[in-house]
């Protein structure tokens, strides 16, 4: 079953009523007189997302303040709004006299967590509950913990920036890290559904804005430190500093570290919960040590070694030795929890992995001896660096990668992408992403200049993304391989404030049969 397309988020099919009073009692937020007895059975910060009982919280935003959607709520059938000082203003002169209002004396997101927790009784979970935060490979981390719960036989349940599951139940996602409303109403039904294992992706940006607030992990990883962002944060430090901020009792019991780079040393050193280390370097300290094995563009075989001669010999049939570390962290994230690794292999089939990441390293070909063809999410200089280098490392033939950047984002990494993308490959396209409000030729020119300073590949620019698949195709012989890198999972492309329908993996399948390359 997939939730219906006009669903927002996942809710709990059962909720149970909570009074505004007994709120009241736990949160610095003041009823209105009378309104105490007011009962709500969810929480949601957005007026199109409410539902019958609802508290609607009407957070100031940076374009709206929410309060201004209060009628909106009110029709929907929210039970009260709570909101701060400036929002009960503009609901009452605008004449919203019907709905209850709860006033909160400072940034409602400072409460949302907690509100939303007690609201939908999601404190003291019996489920095993996992955070992975880094630069790049949350999301596959994420779907190597789901299918690792699924080998021990726990029932798993996720969020990533794919998409949120239990089971059959789907949403497509809209954050990486969903608001702490949408979080607690999500972990409210996969309690309902009897899930045993949660796997959250979490952002820089969920840390600092309480978007995981409510929610204590039992471990939490951070896999790798690169560049992205900086239109948010300004510079490296702060943006480390807004993932660091994981590691805190507040949010974990503990972690698990890849201490590969200094930022992973460093948070080791200066985390504020107990944290076990992982090494895929040879001869780094650690407590945990991952070795490849094997690998070929089918997969990548690894040993994972750690304390009291813990052992796992693991394969994952993704290629690239970042998909191995990747599993080598979820691995560790169970047996921190207490899942052992002989309950693990029981479920496998002699250590394989079988897990499948929408829209990452993701096949469109299908074997024979063409061309190979993969769509992938990676947007940042450290992803471009990880894929090229273990596609460096397996295939025979020419590597073909074609790329565009996100307009109104980070433009510092634009030029090193173009160099990465251009000194790691024989081919370069560069062709339009999601170019937003800025003039995709600009974009296209800062990542052209990039692959020029490298010298190496052979570049061609094909705004078009479609024709730039095309043109991909027309110069892949057998041996080489395709690989697309941005859109992933994606079913839109974003230009000028239109969302676009755009799938990179459709359009693939397309040009492939075109070729005769897919049937
Ligand atoms: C910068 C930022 O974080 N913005 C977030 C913020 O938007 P905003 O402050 O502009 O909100 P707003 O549009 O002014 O609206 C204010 C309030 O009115 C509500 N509203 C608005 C319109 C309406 O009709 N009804 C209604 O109720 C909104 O739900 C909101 O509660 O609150 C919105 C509601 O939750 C978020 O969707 C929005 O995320 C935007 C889309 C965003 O781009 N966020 C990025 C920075 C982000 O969080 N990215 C990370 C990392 C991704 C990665 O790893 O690459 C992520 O976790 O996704
Ligand atoms: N451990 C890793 N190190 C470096 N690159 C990786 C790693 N794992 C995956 N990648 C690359 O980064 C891309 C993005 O991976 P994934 O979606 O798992 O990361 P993410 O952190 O969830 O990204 P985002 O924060 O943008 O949602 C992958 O498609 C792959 O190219």
């Amino acid at each position: 079953m997939s939730s219906s397309n006009e669903d927002l988020t996942i809710r709990p099919q059962h909720p149970r009523p909570v009074q505004l009073s007994t709120l009241a009692e736990a949160l610095p937020i003041e009823v209105a007189e009378g309104a105490g007895g007011v009962t709500v059975t969810g929480v949601t910060i957005d007026s199109r997302d409410v539902q019958q009982g609802d508290l609607y919280v009407g957070l100031p935003g940076a374009r709206h303040h929410g309060a201004a959607f209060a009628a909106a709520a009110l029709e929907r059938g929210a039970a009260a709004m709570l909101t701060d000082e400036a929002g009960r203003k503009l609901a009452t002169d605008a004449g919203v006299t019907a709905l209850p209002i709860v006033v909160i004396d400072r940034h409602p997101r400072e409460v949302l967590g907690e509100l939303s927790a007690r609201v939908y009784g999601t404190h003291d979970l019996a489920a095993k509950t996992f955070g992975i935060t880094g630069t790049n490979g949350k999301t596959s981390v994420v779907y190597c913990i789901a299918q690792l719960l699924e080998a021990a036989g726990l029932r798993p349940g996720l969020s990533s920036t794919a998409e949120r599951r239990i089971g059959d139940e789907v949403i497509v996602s809209n954050l990486t890290s969903p608001e702490a409303s949408e979080l607690h109403g999500l972990i409210a039904r996969m309690v309902e559904r009897g899930v045993e294992g949660i796997a959250i992706e979490v952002s820089a940006q969920a840390i600092g804005r309480h978007r995981i607030d409510g929610v204590h992990f039992d471990v939490v990883a951070f896999n790798n430190f690169s560049q992205d962002h900086l239109e948010e944060y300004g510079d490296m430090e702060t943006y480390f500093r807004a993932k660091a901020a994981l590691f805190v009792p507040e949010h974990a019991a503990r972690g698990v570290v890849v201490v590969d780079g200094p930022h992973g040393q460093r948070l080791a050193r200066e985390s504020q919960v107990p944290v076990t280390t992982l090494a895929t370097e040879y001869g780094r300290t650690a407590d945990w040590h991952l070795a490849i094995t094997g690998q070929s563009l089918d997969g990548v075989s690894f040993v994972l070694q750690g304390p009291e001669g813990a052992h796992f010999r693991g394969r994952v049939p993704v290629f690239g030795r970042f998909m191995a570390e990747n599993a080598a962290l979820a691995l560790i994230m169970l047996h921190e929890a207490g899942i052992s690794f002989d309950r693990i292999e029981a479920g496998l089939d002699r250590g394989l992995i079988p897990v499948h990441i929408p829209g990452r390293l993701e096949e469109m070909t299908e074997g024979g001896p063409g061309p190979r063809f993969f769509v992938d999410y990676g947007h940042t200089p450290g992803s471009f660096e990880a894929m090229l280098d273990a596609l460096g490392e397996v295939v025979e033939g020419d590597i073909i990668f074609m790329f565009g950047a996100d307009g109104d984002r980070d433009t510092t990494k634009r030029e090193e992408m173009g160099r990465i993308a251009a000194a790691g490959a024989d081919t370069v396209i560069i062709c339009d992403y999601h170019p937003r409000t800025e003039p995709p030729e600009q974009i296209r020119a800062q990542l052209l200049a990039g692959a020029r300073s490298a010298n190496h590949a052979t570049l061609y620019e094909e705004a078009d993304p479609r024709r730039a698949i095309r043109l991909a195709l027309s110069l892949a012989g057998p041996g080489d391989v395709v690989l697309y890198a941005g859109p992933g999972h994606e079913d839109y492309q974003e230009v000028a404030g239109a969302f676009l329908p755009y799938s990179a993996r459709d359009e693939v399948r397309g040009a492939l049969r075109e070729a005769g390359l897919l049937p």
